[in-house]
């Protein structure tokens, strides 16, 4: 008699197969906020992490002006996201913002607070000239090795707007508004805000973005490939948990590598830097190189090729 078919054997091919709808989204439990990263308290954001999830939440906490942002408030998520980097407990970064809707209208980032903003760039008495803080900070983004995701609510607009850009995954809320507004505003970014944009969305987009500083909702920007997924508001904290378990149960290498492969087209020899980094901190782990440190500390002439 013939055996029975494995019924698994002859299932349609599925996209559910993948399992992620099977992955809890009950919003992340996030510890204690880190009041403080050695003497210095913040002010400007939140940052927590999850000892059950492997998360740090990095959150613009300035509702009064949308969180417009100041040299101090890049300063400290630029303190918040090292030590992120740094913590091999982390496997994924959300950078978001606090919503008080009773007080204020939603925002992810309203973009440079424009009261600080002097001849020469921002300037709120912590920088020992004015500059544009915001850039060392996407750099930051783009070369941090663990996936960057913005969970936006609300306006993300100008910096802020560029922050989403950057960030690996934009995941966003029905009620948030993305737009440029620097020629409306006297600026304009021609680095990763204009270069970006191209990338996610095509060249005539990005010169739409730019030069007619729209704004556009959810699920247009969705459309136009600056957003990976919209969510009702009060669905978006469990289902960004839903993308973030994912994550930090793929391997953390594996993330790393495809990150500055990602990177690496458009950012050059920066790119092909980090891309480097990567390759050569594997190669550190191989018995090759570490021949060439040890016969260096035992004073004898190496010998790879016995290591091959
Ligand atoms: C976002 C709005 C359209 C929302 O409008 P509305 O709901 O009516 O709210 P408002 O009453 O306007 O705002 C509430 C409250 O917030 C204050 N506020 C909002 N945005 C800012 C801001 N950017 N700076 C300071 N303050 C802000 C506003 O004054 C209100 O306060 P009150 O005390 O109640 O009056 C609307 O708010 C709006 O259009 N905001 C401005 C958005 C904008 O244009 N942002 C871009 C600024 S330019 C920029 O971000 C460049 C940054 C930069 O550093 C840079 C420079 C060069 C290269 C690269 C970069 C880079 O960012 O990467």
């Amino acid at each position: 008699m013939a055996a029975a078919r494995n019924p698994s054997r002859t299932a349609p091919p599925t996209p559910r197969r993948d399992g992620f709808h099977l992955i809890s989204n009950v919003p992340i439990d996030w510890d204690k906020p880190v009041p403080r990263l050695g003497t210095y308290a913040f002010r400007d954001i939140t940052y927590s992490k999850s000892s059950v999830d492997a998360a740090a939440r990095i959150a613009f906490d300035r509702a009064q002006v949308l969180h417009a942002f100041t040299p101090t408030t890049i300063r400290e998520i630029q303190m918040a996201l090292e030590d992120a980097t740094d913590d091999p407990y982390v496997g994924v970064v959300i950078l978001t913002s606090n919503i008080d809707a009773e007080q204020y209208t939603p925002a992810f980032c309203a973009g440079g607070d424009q009261t600080v903003r002097g001849d020469g760039g921002y300037q709120d008495g912590t920088e020992i000239a004015p500059k544009l803080r915001v850039l060392d900070l996407q750099i930051q983004m783009r070369r941090c090795p663990k996936p960057i995701v913005a969970q936006v609510r609300g306006y993300a607009i100008g910096g802020g707007h560029i922050l989403h850009m950057v960030s690996d995954l934009t995941l966003a809320s029905t009620n948030a508004v993305f737009g440029q507004t620097g020629p409306r505003m006297g600026s304009f970014d021609a680095g990763y805000g204009c270069t970006t944009a191209a990338a996610l969305m095509g060249q005539k987009r990005a010169r739409e973005l730019w030069f007619l500083c729209k704004f556009y909702s959810a699920h247009e920007a969705q459309a136009m490939g600056m957003v990976n997924a919209v969510y009702k508001d009060d669905e978006l904290d469990g289902e960004t948990a839903r993308w973030v378990r994912r994550m930090i149960s793929n391997s953390p290498t594996a993330l790393a590598g495809c990150k500055a492969a990602l990177n690496a087209a458009q950012d050059g020899a920066a790119g092909i830097s980090q891309m480097g980094g990567e390759i050569t901190r594997l190669f550190y782990l191989s018995d090759e190189s570490r021949e060439g440190r040890d016969a260096f500390l035992e004073k004898r002439a190496p010998n790879f090729r016995s290591k091959l």
